[in-house]
């Protein structure tokens, strides 16, 4: 069962602390969405988490191994992650995009094994890319990009993925498309750890909800036991009607 801890995670720098004493744990069977306003320090959690900055206190374990430790390919093989800003080296065709997930694999671009080829193509075709195979990744729109970059991760099948904004630029089908894509590649025993802007769309999809504000965790638990009225107010400063997992945000608390 594949695990990643963090504990007590911080992180400053010289003028601020972005981050303060936050913990979550996410594993092999369930989707967690993380929530939180613009500038809560969701990315910065992520970062830290996954090794890729440095905490100034605290510490993450994937499988109960220190994630500073880790080289980039041990972690890839462990988690698979998409940051919110997803800038392409170059203007690869976008096969060769979502080939860069079976790197961790040791894939040889140009030359990929039948797993690879297998892997590519199974995402590709879940993304509803097939059309795109040998399109240039930059003449793609941005809906279009971000799903290779979410076939991307799903070709790497590693056991646990954190996406950060998945879905921000699609339109309302291909949101639910991908969000079922993480959905079935939970239920196939994987977990995902997925950052949302969209209530409903995170209400519909979760089993947990983690709750970020002024970088800090302020709850962790199940939509129903997390959501509320009240909590849509302290967190992001918005009157809404909850009512069970659905939401009504009605506007600006002041
Ligand atoms: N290296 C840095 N130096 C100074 N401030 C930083 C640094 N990195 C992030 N920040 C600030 O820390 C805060 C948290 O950033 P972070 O990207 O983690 O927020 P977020 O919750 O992911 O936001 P969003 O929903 O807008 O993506 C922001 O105010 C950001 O400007």
């Amino acid at each position: 069962m594949s695990k990643l801890h963090a504990q007590n995670l911080s992180y400053n720098t010289k003028t601020a602390s972005l981050l303060e004493d936050a913990s979550f744990t996410l594993q092999q069977g369930e989707l967690v969405v993380l929530l939180g306003p613009n500038g809560a320090g969701k990315s910065t959690l992520l970062r830290a988490a996954l090794g890729l900055i440095k905490p100034s206190a605290g510490c993450a374990t994937l499988n109960d191994i220190d994630v500073q430790q880790l080289s980039p390919i041990e972690r890839a093989r462990g988690v698979s992650y998409l940051p919110q800003i997803r800038p392409l080296a170059w203007p690869n065709n976008v096969k060769d995009v979502i080939a860069l997930g079976r790197f961790s694999h040791g894939a040889n671009m140009g030359n990929l094994s039948e797993t690879d080829e297998h892997a590519v193509n199974q995402a590709l075709d879940a993304c509803d890319l097939e059309h795109l195979t040998h399109r240039n990744a930059d003449t793609l729109s941005g809906g279009e990009l971000a799903r290779v970059h979410c076939a991307r991760i799903f070709a790497a099948q590693a056991p646990l993925v954190i996406a950060d904004e998945p879905v921000a630029a699609l339109d309302p089908r291909h949101q639910f498309r991908v969000m079922d894509l993480f959905s079935e590649y939970v239920k196939r025993g994987n977990g995902a750890l997925i950052v949302l802007h969209d209530i409903n769309l995170a209400a519909r999809y979760a089993d947990r909800f983690i709750w970020m504000k002024d970088g800090k965790i302020s709850a962790d638990g199940p939509p129903l036991e997390t959501l509320s009225e009240a909590r849509l107010e302290d967190i992001y400063g918005v009157n809404s009607k909850v009512d069970g997992l659905n939401v009504t945000i009605e506007g600006a608390a002041d």
